[in-house]
């Protein structure tokens, strides 16, 4: 049909027209005529039969119409296979929609002749064929040849009608076609043509004349009519054929609506796969792009166009076929071209989905970074709008007219992905907050924590419950406005957060800064600090100088109970002064025990720093011991005697020297005057220190001397660094306790304070004082 005829694009714009009768009566010739074709045509010489089958040609001179030859009747060379009349006339009834019934005048009339019988086969298999459904007309056109008699063609014809007529009454019809008239199932016509050998001229002109009547579709004896179609689309014909053939020579029911709606199914099929073709190329390179993850602008754009095409592609073609069967195809087309579709269209949501929840997630933190004084809730919200718009955008062009999927359930999970992310955004936000929160809290209590426990009065939990108290009223202030200003949260979830806040003053604020404030070295200090309080200075909080009159003992036991009874309250957090603690419950988050942190300090280390403070505050008594003894210890009367002995020589030269007199008087009467001021104590201490100081400064000049001569290795210690020197190890400033807090005084930090010597237990302090916990 194509590569022949080019006749494939015809659609329905194409006839079929076959030619029967006996054999060798110059049906080729006729044909030839007729449509310009070349088929065989006996030679004049030999009678025999020329065309064999059936033969198919098309018409010369652009005329869309096949012809088909049909082998002549009554071939003797055919002898057993006379069915082969009866299939040849199935065949070309289910084809043709113009039959050329060609004979010699002379048969007509001749009831019993040849051409009867094949009228007869005719009429039968046209019944078989169109019984079914709705009856199909065909025209069968008598060409009565060698129309040398002087009967007019009229008189021919009506002759063959009746003949019909009687062969059409002698029919055994089928069930429903009882009633049927002849021509209801045919249209009949009649033409003449002269001799050919005795009247060649007029042969030739009234063959012309009938030619018109199958090419000039505008002359009033037209044959091919709209009716006779088969409706077959000229691109399915060779497979209508062959496959109408197939069931004639198989002897099988043939029913023409049966055929069309095979033929409709096949050529669908072949339609939409050609259709599908195009369709799925256009779709490579952006399927392509999707699964590499990214989303592409004009996916919908690209794959509507390709959809469409396909569409009409399949329609141009299939739409001639069978209408049940083409809307079904298209049905199934339109789904298969709707999957493929939805498959791509699903990885493209699936990848914006994923770009949107990865850009809100950056893009929220980054203007949340950059918060320029929006509330956290209205940055987000512009964010998260600003990226939904995005995805709506990639999403909304895969949605055109009559598309049959929602992108709803996969937008409801990126909206649920978004809420994640601001959840997950928000906690930040309120850590931020509360992390806020807590560093103001800790700079608005350590001071005061630090001085109310260095005091160490009795009241000192109640002022550090108050400062507590009060903070946390101010940081409960602070944080609503804060939680506000940002537009975070209210209600019961404030509450929630505001509770935790409560938790992580408590405990990483207060506590933190209680257990800063009782390390081994600053509870050492506080104790050590109370019992010179009371030892070493007077009611007036001048150093006290000791006399033999003094009762060191009883003095140093009251101030060493008084620093003792300190350890116990420092030990232990006393909460029964605040106010928020008693409403602890509704204070704290729920399961929060807060109990759990009173302890400060444990038992066991309470004992421990008991001894440690024992030693020290012992070596403050014998210290005042010592400058008792120093002060106001007395000469023997011997040393004096021997004394006088002697320096006799001595002092009689220092008499009678005025310069020695004067130097002893000067002597004397600063001594007099340290005596009357009652500063001998303090003067010798001094001297000690001067002394103590001197002996150092020595020592360090006779290490470095030797040092110079004998390189030492540097001391390290366990962890390989270096141990600064012990000489400026402590650096610990006394003044007055009342004056000022203990922890302004400290100047080193603890780790680095070193107590006095205390004879042979000061390995073991000092090991003590290197274990980790210090
Ligand atoms: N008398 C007469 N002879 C004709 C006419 N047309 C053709 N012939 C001759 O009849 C013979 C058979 O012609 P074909 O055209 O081959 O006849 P056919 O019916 O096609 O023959 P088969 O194909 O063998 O059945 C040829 O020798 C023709 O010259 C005609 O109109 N009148």
């Amino acid at each position: 049909m194509q590569n022949k005829w080019r006749l494939a694009k015809a659609g329905f714009d194409y006839d079929v027209v076959a030619v029967f009768g006996s054999q060798s009566t110059g049906k080729s010739t006729l044909l030839n005529r007729l449509f310009g074709t070349r088929f065989d045509v006996m030679s004049e010489a030999q009678r025999q039969q020329t065309t064999r089958g059936i033969w198919t040609d098309r018409g010369t001179g652009g005329m869309p119409v096949l012809i088909m030859d049909v082998e002549g009747t009554d071939g003797r060379e055919r002898g057993e296979h006379q069915d082969f009349e009866r299939k040849s006339a199935l065949f070309s009834l289910a084809v043709a929609e113009v039959v050329i019934v060609n004979m010699w005048e002379n048969m007509v009339g001749l009831y019993n002749g040849a051409n009867m019988g094949l009228l007869k086969t005719v009429m039968e298999v046209n019944l078989q064929l169109f019984s079914g459904g709705e009856p199909k007309k065909t025209l069968l056109y008598f060409v009565i040849r060698d129309h040398v008699s002087a009967a007019p063609l009229e008189s021919l014809a009506a002759t063959l009608t009746k003949d019909l007529a009687r062969i059409w009454a002698s029919l055994s019809r089928p069930p429903g076609t009882e009633s049927a008239t002849l021509d209801s199932y045919f249209d009949l016509k009649f033409a003449s043509l002269p001799h050919k050998l005795l009247q060649p001229a007029d042969f030739e002109r009234e063959a012309m004349g009938l030619r018109r009547q199958f090419t000039d579709a505008g002359s009033s004896g037209y044959v091919f009519k709209a009716g006779y179609k088969r409706r077959v689309p000229a691109d399915g014909f060779p497979h209508y054929a062959s496959s109408v053939w197939e069931k004639v020579m198989s002897n099988k029911d043939l029913d023409l609506p049966t055929q069309q709606e095979l033929l409709a199914q096949f050529r669908c099929d072949e339609i939409a796969a050609v259709a599908l073709e195009p369709f799925r190329e256009a779709l490579v390179p952006v399927r392509l792009r999707v699964q590499e993850g990214k989303v592409v602008e004009d996916l919908g754009a690209v794959a509507q166009a390709a959809r469409t095409q396909a569409l009409e592609a399949f329609v141009a073609q299939a739409a001639r076929y069978h209408s049940g069967v083409y809307g079904k195809k298209r049905a199934g087309l339109v789904a298969t071209l709707d999957s493929e579709l939805h498959a791509v269209f699903l990885n493209q949501v699936k990848n914006a989905s994923a770009q949107a929840a990865e850009a809100f997630s950056r893009d929220a933190a980054r203007a949340i970074e950059e918060d320029n004084g929006g509330g956290f809730m209205e940055i987000v919200e512009k964010v998260r709008c600003g990226v939904m718009a995005r995805f709506d955008r990639a999403v909304d062009g895969l949605m055109f007219e009559g598309a049959p999927w929602s992108f709803a359930p996969e937008k409801r999970q990126l909206d649920g992905a978004l809420d994640a992310v601001t959840v997950e955004l928000r906690e930040r936000e309120v850590d931020r907050i509360v992390e806020r929160t807590k560093r103001l809290a800790k700079d608005a209590m350590g001071d005061a924590v630090a001085e109310h426990l260095a005091a160490g009065e009795e009241d000192m939990w109640r002022l550090v419950m108050d400062a507590f108290d009060s903070e946390a009223s101010d940081a409960d202030e602070r944080l609503a406005k804060q939680l506000a200003a940002a537009g975070l949260i209210g209600g019961e979830q404030r509450l929630v957060v505001e509770r935790r806040v409560h938790a992580a003053l408590w405990e990483d604020v207060l506590v933190g800064l209680l257990r800063d404030e009782v390390s081994d070295a600053m509870v050492l200090l506080k104790l050590r600090a109370a019992v010179e309080d009371r030892f070493r200075y007077d009611a007036q909080g001048l150093p006290r100088v000791w006399t033999p009159s003094d009762d060191i003992d009883a003095q140093f036991a009251v101030a060493r109970e008084s620093a003792r009874a300190l350890l116990p309250r420092l030990s232990r957090v006393n909460v029964e002064s605040s106010a928020k603690l008693r409403l602890a419950r509704t204070f704290f988050p729920a399961g929060y025990e807060y109990e759990r942190t009173l302890v400060l300090i444990a038992p066991a280390r309470q004992r421990d720093l008991a001894k440690r403070f024992a030693r020290e505050a012992d070596a403050l008594y014998l210290e005042a011991k010592r400058s008792m003894v120093t002060t106001h210890g007395k000469v023997p009367a011997w040393v004096l005697v021997l004394l006088v002995l002697l320096g006799w020589n001595e002092a009689m030269a220092v008499l009678f020297n005025p310069l020695y007199l004067v130097l002893v008087c000067m002597v004397g009467g600063a001594a007099l005057v340290v005596h009357l001021l009652g500063m001998w104590g303090p003067l010798l201490r001094a001297a000690g220190g001067f002394t103590g100081v001197a002996s150092d400064q020595v020592h360090r000049l006779l290490v470095e001397a030797v040092n110079r001569t004998e390189p030492v290795k540097p001391r390290k210690s366990s962890s390989g660094k270096r141990v600064p020197k012990k000489e400026s190890d402590t650096e610990i400033e006394y003044t007055d306790p009342r004056r000022s807090s203990i922890s302004k005084r400290l100047v080193k930090k603890e780790s680095d304070i070193e107590m006095e010597p205390l004879g042979k237990d000061e390995s073991r302090n000092s090991s003590r004082s290197s274990s980790p916990r210090n």
